[in-house]
């Protein structure tokens, strides 16, 4: 369904964008209504009577959208979907659409700062050095931490989206062996695909990087972490939900794998005592603050994508549609527009 004329634009949590990106206006009449943030009981009275609403991680869930009947488009400033209910979108044709391929520099530059500082004990040399370990030794240099290197590594991923291959890029020039993991659960794998467990059980890294969803939800648990190699380190920069923290927890306290290194976690901000918080004493667990997208360019591509998306829907030519899209004579699929409906 088309914008009215003059249609509300809420963006409700403008400041997980920082101010230094710059949002140009919508090329169309509007009245843009903006918030730094917005609280979960602050989203409907905000909504309300809005056409397109704009959020990065602000939930929009069935209680709240079934209050909005004035809603025809939800632009989601990133590529993770996770905090809308898209399947309600879908069946009540919300569109909904997401920025793709704005971080395929950035995430995967930060996958490879995480697996780079974890084989090569970076954090625990620099605490060495910071307590004079270096002026004990005995000859030039000390070895109390393992150094691994990458050439040759098996390098597993999850996820063969546009992150999962920009990472590959870079793992093929560092001389790593790149395998992609088929579905959990699907003993034949498409081509290309390596069985999901057969990747678990014999990579050296493996870094997540597809989307969460029901079916997704602690993809990577107990069994897994009891199938990995006892050097195995795991990057999650997808989603916290993904890992079992819980699992996660006992892998690394009991020395079941060699490390790990995560840029999200479930919730966002974790409390002060949650699991991943608690692992921090690790000299081997690296936890940074969802930020790998977050390069200064990446995040200027992101806004100028959003209000792209904005101005292609109110011009009755909406694209990164992930729900939503059948009234627009799109068909949605696995979180991708594949084209349009045969009439
Ligand atoms: N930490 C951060 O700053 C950022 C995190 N992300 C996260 O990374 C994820 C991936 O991003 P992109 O590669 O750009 O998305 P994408 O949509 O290009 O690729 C996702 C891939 O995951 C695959 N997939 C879907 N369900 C799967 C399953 N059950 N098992 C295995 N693979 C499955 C899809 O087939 C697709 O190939 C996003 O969904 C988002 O959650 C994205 C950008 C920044
Ligand atoms: O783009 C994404 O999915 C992110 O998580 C960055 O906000």
């Amino acid at each position: 369904m088309p914008l009215p004329a003059e249609p509300t634009v809420v963006f409700l949590d403008r400041e997980t964008l920082a101010p230094s990106v710059r949002l140009r206006p919508p090329a169309f009449p509007h009245r843009w209504v903006e918030h730094q943030r917005t609280a979960p009981d602050e989203v409907l009275p905000r909504l309300r009577g809005a056409s397109v609403a704009v959020l990065n991680k602000v939930p929009l869930r069935e209680d709240v959208l079934a209050q909005l009947p004035d809603l025809r488009l939800v632009a989601v400033a990133a590529t993770g979907t996770d905090c809308v209910d898209t399947a309600w979108c879908d069946r009540n044709g919300v569109a909904v659409a997401n920025i793709r391929g704005y971080a395929v520099h950035t995430v995967p530059e930060h996958v490879f700062t995480l697996i780079l500082a974890l084989r090569r004990s970076l954090l625990p040399y620099r605490r060495s050095v910071e307590a004079r370990r270096w002026q004990e030794a005995r000859q030039f240099c000390f070895f109390d931490h393992p150094i691994l290197d990458l050439h040759g590594a098996r390098l597993g991923l999850v996820g063969g989206g546009s992150l999962g291959n920009a990472v590959a890029t870079i793992a093929g020039a560092f001389g790593m062996e790149v395998v992609f993991a088929g579905r959990k659960g699907d003993a034949a794998p498409a081509e290309g695909r390596m069985p999901f467990d057969e990747v678990i059980a014999t990579s050296d890294v493996i870094s997540l990087h597809c989307p969460l969803r029901p079916e997704t939800r602690g993809l990577i648990g107990a069994a897994e972490f009891a199938r990995m190699k006892p050097e195995a380190i795991l990057i999650n920069t997808a989603r916290g939900g993904l890992v079992d923290e819980a699992a996660l927890t006992e892998a690394l306290r009991s020395g079941r794998i060699g490390g790990a290194g995560f840029d999200v976690a479930m919730p966002e901000p974790p409390p002060a005592d949650a699991p991943l918080m608690r692992l921090l004493d690790l000299p081997n667990f690296i936890l940074t603050p969802h930020v790998a997208w977050a390069g200064r360019g990446a995040m200027q591509a992101l806004a100028d994508q959003l209000i792209d998306l904005v101005d292609g829907f109110q011009q009755g030519k909406p694209f990164n549609l992930v729900a939503g899209g059948r009234r627009a004579g799109l068909r949605c699929e696995a979180g991708r527009t594949i084209g349009r409906s045969p009439s």
